[in-house]
């Protein structure tokens, strides 16, 4: 797997009169495991959105390897070729599965768009990674509707990680989840990151699970980046005065659980 190499420049997005992001650059390197963190509403999720290309910055750019992404994502092959590089994970999986049906067949459509599986491939491929997942295969056939919140997490993750991405964009994925549940699915999240050499970009509120999970950090406040160095370097050794307060009630909400 060569990795996907994603660049940033002075990307800046507003929503009416909301500016969700006023001149970010970032970098995510092949096989970067990188937390976005930040309060409610500094604009890690638009960044996210533009990483995946479902939204484009007003100014500003986001390259892949070089190349412009709005350019890339202008032909059906090239849109294709970019979904089966780098996928999401959102935290509402309502959007994610149709309630009609099993979620074994949601997972079958992107192996087959996507992976260019025939029927037959696409439930081996479905199969190896609900293996590699440790979801018990019996719970592919049901429907979503079926499935505990944390079952059906862990099946958003099989849909987006069926295709095999380079990339994987992480949306607060375990923070409705109970922190027994959550260290599972943030474990075999990062097993395959490690297994395949895959990128991780994991926007969280949760620095603990960040913490865990990712190699550095991003640290956004009203829509800039405030901060960001190694993980362990932010959280030990933070300078700008938001990431403090932000490790310092982190640290807080540590104690207050022992
Ligand atoms: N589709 C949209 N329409 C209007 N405003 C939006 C939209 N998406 C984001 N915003 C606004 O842009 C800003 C950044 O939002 P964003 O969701 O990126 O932040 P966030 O850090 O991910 O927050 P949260 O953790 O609450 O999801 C907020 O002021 C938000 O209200």
């Amino acid at each position: 797997m060569s990795g996907v190499h994603l660049a940033v420049e002075g990307a800046v997005k507003r929503y009416g009169r909301a500016t969700a992001l006023a001149g970010v650059d970032l970098i995510v390197h092949p096989g970067d495991r990188l937390g976005l963190v930040g309060e409610s509403g500094s604009g890690k999720s638009t960044l996210g959105r533009l990483l995946l290309g479902l939204e484009h910055p007003e100014e500003g750019s986001v390259l892949v390897d070089g190349r412009e992404l709005r350019s890339v994502l202008s032909t059906r092959s090239g849109r294709l070729g970019y979904r089966r590089r780098v996928q999401l994970v959102a935290q509402d999986t309502s959007s994610t599965f149709d309630p009609r049906h099993s979620v074994g067949d949601s997972i079958m459509v992107p192996a087959r768009l996507l992976g260019g599986h025939d029927t037959a491939g696409a439930r081996a491929a479905m199969e190896q990674v609900a293996t590699e997942l440790e979801i018990p295969l019996a719970l592919l056939d049901r429907r979503p509707d079926q499935l505990s919140g944390g079952q059906r997490q862990r099946m958003a993750i099989a849909r987006a990680l069926v295709v095999r991405p380079e990339l994987v964009v992480a949306d607060e994925v375990v923070s409705a989840l109970d922190v027994s549940v959550q260290g599972t699915v943030l474990n075999l999240l990062k097993r395959y990151c490690r297994e395949h050499g895959a990128g991780l970009v994991f926007i969280s509120h949760g620095l603990p699970a960040t913490a865990f999970i990712t190699e550095r950090l991003v640290v956004l406040y009203h829509g800039v980046v405030a901060e960001t160095g190694p993980t362990d370097q932010v959280l030990e050794h933070p300078q700008d005065p938001y990431t403090r307060s932000l490790v310092a009630a982190y640290a807080f909400s540590d104690a207050d659980a022992v």
